[in-house]
């Protein structure tokens, strides 16, 4: 049966978490902007979120922000068995995190990207695509890289870097912390 023209269907549940669930569709910016405000609507205070994507070439930059659920269903294996199909394997890794200092403040972005290949999967299984990640320039996988190494190459050490400078500029121009810088 159709429903009346005008009329909105309601969703009836008692699972608040159903509400919750759906995570936000779109470009990888808008996607951090929606979950920024979101965050600062909630909390009520200033907020950083973090958004991971892992984008492949061959696909047009898919699965991107939707890599969560493309590595749930099909682990590392199935990520890189996607690009069979395809000669092209390289694909890149962004990270954003979005700052706002409270709600009603704007939303501001900061981006790492770092550029790598598909690879059939090495290494430990402790985090994520990690094992099917092959970083430019690299013969290993993020998995197999060491911590210390990863984090120096990343692109959230990336995007981590870029909001760092920001924060320290800022700081630098307030009054306060002009008082409080050492001498040099
Ligand atoms: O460096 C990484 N190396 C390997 N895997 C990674 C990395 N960084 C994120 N990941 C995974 C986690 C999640 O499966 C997806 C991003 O999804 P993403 O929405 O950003 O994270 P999430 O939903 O787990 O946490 P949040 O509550 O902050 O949204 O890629
Ligand atoms: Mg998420």
């Amino acid at each position: 049966m159709a429903v009346p023209a005008g009329r909105s269907v309601v969703f009836v549940t008692g699972n608040a978490k159903k509400l919750e669930e759906p995570e936000y569709q779109g470009e990888p910016d808008e996607i951090s902007i929606h979950k920024c405000k979101e965050a600062a609507r909630q909390v009520e205070g200033p907020v950083i979120v973090e958004d991971t994507c892992l984008c492949f070439k061959a696909l047009g930059g898919m699965p991107g922000p939707y890599i969560k659920w493309f590595l749930d269903k099909l682990k590392a294996e199935g990520l890189y068995k996607l690009l069979a199909g395809f000669e092209d394997k390289s694909a890149w890794a962004l990270c954003t995190f979005a700052f706002s200092a409270g709600k009603d403040e704007p939303v501001q972005l900061f981006r790492g990207i770092t550029e790598g290949h598909i690879v059939e999967p090495r290494g430990p299984r402790d985090f994520g695509w990690d094992p099917c990640f092959q970083p430019e320039g690299y013969d290993k996988t993020y998995a197999e890289l060491p911590k210390e190494v990863k984090n120096t190459i990343s692109h959230r050490y990336r995007a981590l870097a870029a909001m760092s400078e920001y924060f320290s500029q800022t700081n630098n121009t307030s009054p306060e912390s002009k008082k409080k810088k050492p001498q040099d």
